[in-house]
């Protein structure tokens, strides 16, 4: 079965890896391109400011790119949107109101209270909300699903089994160090992130504190809403790095129970985790979600990004914290488990539980 792939933002960074993971993936072929009306027209390989390591494939690189408009992608099983926040919102909906499946990066509809917000190796039972979204808009196959902000993925990827395990987590702070194809292309500018750190990133830390609440917590009884965590607290300061990908963050840790777990306990719950998206046997579901280093300067970014194929998250000097309990430092691939990986790991999930359903063509 060949799954038709649409691309919107498709020359962005986000798009840009959407495009090598799907060219390479055994169950999706991309079918079409969208970005803007500068775009719109010409050829992917002459409009696209191509800034990955390995070549535009070839069968991408004569694609005419579209406009983003529902008409030009009603051929497509899947939509996956890489747009511009400033956009997406009016996009994404129109073409969830002409019945098509969309898999979002954006921000725009992670807080609303009908859209799953869905990091696919931790809450993937979020995708229960589905049939709830398409009654309210008389769907009968489409939906619109959001992956999360790319530094909360790696944070929830690793809260999660210790929530499980340990049961309700007090407070969390998160420092963050957050790489350069976060921003966009052309992003920071060199003058201001060469030979230094920018202790801000607008509207990140909010989004950090606010959308851990969301995925870490359940959904009602009816599958009609989602219900927020309510006993935890969540700290985060963000800062732009010179790194190209992989973002970093800090991390501290308050549990509910006492005495809190120890640290051989904590490291023996993150290396067993095992998720929904690896039980179910999704295609691009790393063997582990979680890697634990035990050396005391891992994780790096050069080194540890592209654990799992980008999909895990490296977790590193696991102690305990003056302060809090334990503490750690976690890396993930911002573009691929923070953004496209993502969206592709949804749809292969959506797949498996025939909530996305492919027509013969
Ligand atoms: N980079 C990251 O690590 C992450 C990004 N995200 C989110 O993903 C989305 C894309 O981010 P990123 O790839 O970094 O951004 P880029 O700025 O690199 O790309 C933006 C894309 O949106 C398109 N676009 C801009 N304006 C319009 C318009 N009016 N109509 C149609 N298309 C338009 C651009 O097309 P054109 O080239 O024609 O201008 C381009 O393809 C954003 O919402 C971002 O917040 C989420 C998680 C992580
Ligand atoms: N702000 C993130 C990337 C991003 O676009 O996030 P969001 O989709 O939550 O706006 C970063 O700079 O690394």
């Amino acid at each position: 079965m060949s799954i038709k792939a649409g691309i919107l933002g498709a020359t962005g960074t986000v798009g840009q890896r959407f495009i090598l993971l799907l060219s390479a993936h055994p169950q999706f072929t991309i079918n079409a391109l969208g970005a803007s009306a500068r775009s719109a027209g010409k050829t992917y390989e002459e409009t696209t400011k191509w800034k990955l390591s390995s070549d535009i494939p070839e069968e991408v690189k004569g694609m005419m790119v579209k406009n983003c408009v529902p008409e030009e992608f009603k051929e497509c099983d899947v939509v996956f949107s890489g747009l511009d926040a400033s956009v997406a919102g009016e996009i994404e909906m129109s073409f969830l109101l002409a019945d098509l499946v969309v898999f979002s990066n954006a921000k725009n509809y992670r807080r609303d209270p009908t859209v799953p917000l869905i990091v696919p190796t931790v809450n993937a039972s979020h995708f229960d909300l589905i049939a709830h979204q398409r009654k309210l808009h008389s769907l009968r196959k489409g939906f619109l699903v959001t992956n999360a902000n790319c530094s909360t993925t790696g944070l929830v990827v690793v809260l999660k089994p210790l929530q499980d395990a340990f049961g309700p987590l007090e407070s969390v702070i998160v420092n963050t160090l957050q790489a350069i194809s976060g921003a966009g292309y052309p992003g920071v500018a060199s003058l201001d992130i060469f030979d230094n750190i920018v202790p801000y990133i607008s509207g990140e830390e909010e989004k950090i504190e606010w959308e851990t609440l969301k995925i870490l917590g359940g959904i009602n009884e009816a599958r009609s809403a989602f219900q927020l965590l309510s006993e935890t607290k969540v700290s985060a300061t963000c800062n732009r790095v010179p790194v190209l990908d992989g973002h970093t963050e800090c991390v501290s840790v308050k549990f509910k129970r006492r005495p809190p777990p120890s640290v051989e306990e904590v490291v023996k719950v993150l290396e067993e985790y095992v998720s929904d998206a690896q039980k179910i046997g999704c295609y691009s579901a790393p063997k582990k979600a979680i890697v634990v280093s035990r050396q005391d300067d891992r994780p790096q970014p050069r080194l540890d990004r592209d654990s799992g194929n980008g999909y895990s998250v490296t977790v590193g000097r696991v102690r305990e914290c003056g302060v809090l309990d334990i503490k750690f430092t976690l890396l993930a691939h911002n573009t691929i488990l923070g953004a496209a990986g993502s969206g592709i790991l949804n749809a292969e999930i959506a797949l498996a539980k025939g909530i996305l359903v492919v027509d013969d063509h």
